[in-house]
């Protein structure tokens, strides 16, 4: 009677554990196909609807639309990254798909910001030489390039949480946050993000909506690194501040601000 007890729980956990893993490799697949469509929408390649298309409306009303868009898509990212979210959030969701969970709802936040946009056509610029042209797709593509790579840098699969359940399917804890500073990361300390600053604002055809999202996303970036640094001061304490005092934060080469 014991043993059939004891097995009946040792299958039913295997089988939550598998279904956790389910779910991870889930959150990762669509993130992965939602991101491959930014990218589309944000080069205006490939995808139907690009960041140029969509419902029509006021020029007024598109901007407060697409302000409140990405303010939704910043506080999901931002809150749900901290740790003091994190202890709370664990007590409801188990820690082995925390980090996919955030991973779902961050890809559900940009795929509204994708679907509810709205575009402001207008351009302010627009390259005509198709060399120049090329060389900024390429260089905007780089910066994506820039984004994948980092992420491999510093842990792609803890990033999006296929580490954690992974190792949850074969019985382990979540493993402990590690401080890594490999090659990009001995340049400027937010290579990831640096990406996308990249990527945003070399285009050959900038339109006010392009701009707009260049400019909110940005700024959104410089707010999250100062949350980010004072968590990963928090737990890395020195480490992290002398390696702030050598790196700089966005810019290679910039003189780094003596903190
Ligand atoms: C989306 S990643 C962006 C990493 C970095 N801000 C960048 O732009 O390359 C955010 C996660 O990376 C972690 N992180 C940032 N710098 C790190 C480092 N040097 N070592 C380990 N983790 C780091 C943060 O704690 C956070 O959980």
């Amino acid at each position: 009677m014991t043993t059939t007890h004891t097995t009946d729980r040792g299958t039913r956990k295997f089988a939550s554990r598998l279904l956790m893993t389910s779910y991870g490799l889930i959150a990762y697949a669509l993130f992965l196909l939602v991101f491959l469509y930014a990218i589309g929408w944000v080069e205006r390649l490939v995808v139907p609807r690009t960041i140029d298309e969509g419902s029509r409306t006021p020029a007024g009303i598109a901007v407060f639309v697409n302000l409140a868009l990405l303010s939704l898509f910043a506080v999901q990212h931002s809150v749900m990254a901290r740790p003091w979210f994190k202890k709370r959030w664990t007590r409801i969701v188990p820690a082995a798909i925390e980090r996919s969970t955030y991973v779902l709802l961050a890809t559900a936040a940009l795929a509204l910001v994708m679907w509810q946009w709205r575009p402001l056509p207008q351009q302010i610029w627009d390259v005509q030489a198709p060399a120049l042209r090329v060389a900024l797709y390429a260089v905007s593509l780089a910066g994506f390039g820039l984004v994948l790579t980092s992420t491999y840098a510093i842990d792609h699969f803890d990033l999006f949480g296929l580490r954690q359940v992974f190792r949850n399917l074969r019985g382990q804890r979540p493993p402990e946050t590690a401080f890594r500073t490999p090659w990009l990361y001995r340049i400027v300390r937010h290579p990831l993000y640096l990406g996308f600053v990249v990527a945003f604002w070399v285009t050959p055809t900038m339109t006010v909506g392009h701009l707009l999202f260049a400019a909110v996303t940005t700024a959104y970036i410089v707010v999250a690194v100062q949350f980010e640094e004072h968590d990963l001061i928090a737990t890395f304490g020195d480490r992290y501040r002398s390696y702030r005092a050598r790196v700089p934060m966005l810019v290679p080469g910039l003189p780094v601000s003596r903190r």
